[in-house]
């Protein structure tokens, strides 16, 4: 390694959003680059930035629209070099970076699945008829008008704890969360359940922290090579190609998932109209090198089998 490391009296600046995922997820990669060459905590500062989405928390995100509303303000600070990297949730990023920046490491993937979170109801087959379930997940809202399209969806904006407040103050019976937010936060007294992947498939990426650096910064490049996991960026390369040759926003059900077995790469996704009527899922399997490839040609496929119309939904 010949890289200038960084000193308590010059830190790397790692920059992220001021939620207590957000934060936890910062921790644990100054915490792995840390470990990895042997250096004091001191020598890395966590940067908190508030972004568009952290700021307005009474509106429906697709209602404000735009991309990148929980990265623009991070990334902006990393392009005029106030931080050296940004910590995301890979769920939340676009599937383009601005230019100048480039997103290629990625931590071990925590679980993939949406967990069903409820202090009265075991599962999805134990809600009457008519109950209230909050989200402010289209994916997650469409996934569950396909199962059980008698249950009233309510807007759950705001952060893990919020919405579990919510959930306490029965504004709604039960809700949907990561279990990779729940786990990370070590929140083991949420009573939860896992829900299987082939009961509702995750969003793209899902479960899976990257970090995202300014593309001529080969000295951190050199030391974020040192906590990459590759499994992890070949899964999330194959998912993220789909997403991209789909054009998934925030106004588009989308679902994708990656798995790999060997030297296999298997591939599922997913596209739904937003009020359920209408899912339309394929899979594919080939090998790992090939996933991007396979995530396009996926992509594609939905896309036809769709048709005309179905995306008419879609603004922008
Ligand atoms: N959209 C918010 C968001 N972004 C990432 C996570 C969870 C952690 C992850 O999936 O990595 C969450 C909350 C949730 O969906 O419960």
């Amino acid at each position: 390694m010949t890289v200038n490391l960084p000193t308590p009296a010059q830190p790397l600046m790692i920059g992220t959003r001021g939620s207590p995922l957000a934060l936890a997820q910062a921790h644990e990669t100054r915490e792995r680059l840390a470990h990895a060459f042997d250096l004091p905590f001191e020598a890395f500062t966590i940067v908190v930035i508030k972004t568009t989405g952290d700021k307005i928390i009474d509106r429906p995100l697709k209602e404000i629209g735009g991309k990148g509303l929980f990265t623009r303000e991070i990334e902006a600070d990393m392009l005029a070099s106030k931080i050296d990297i940004a910590v995301h949730s890979m769920k939340d990023m676009p599937t383009l970076q601005p230019e100048g920046l480039v997103l290629d490491c990625y931590l071990p993937r925590e679980d993939v699945r949406d967990a069903f979170i409820s202090p009265t109801a075991s599962g999805l087959d134990d809600l009457a008829e008519g109950t209230r379930i909050g989200t402010s997940s289209l994916r997650r809202r469409a996934q569950l008008m396909v199962k059980r399209p008698d249950l009233e969806v309510v807007e759950f904006r705001g952060n893990l704890q919020t919405r579990l407040m919510k959930l306490d103050q029965g504004v709604a019976a039960a809700t949907f969360l990561a279990m990779a937010g729940l786990n990370r936060l070590g929140m083991d007294e949420v009573p939860k359940t896992a829900i299987e992947t082939d009961v509702m498939l995750p969003a793209v990426a899902q479960g899976a922290i990257g970090i995202e650096r300014r593309v001529d910064d080969t000295r951190v490049a050199e030391m974020l090579e040192a906590i990459h996991d590759t499994p992890t960026g070949q899964r999330l390369a194959a998912e993220r190609s789909f997403l991209l040759t789909l054009d998934g926003s925030c106004e588009t059900p989308i679902a994708g998932l990656a798995e790999l077995d060997g030297g296999t790469l298997n591939l599922r996704g997913e596209v739904l109209r937003p009020d359920g009527s209408e899912a339309i899922d394929d899979a594919m399997s080939c090998p790992i090198e090939d996933g991007p490839e396979a995530g396009r040609v996926m992509a594609q496929k939905l896309l036809a089998q769709a048709g005309e119309g179905f995306f008419d939904w879609r603004q922008g």
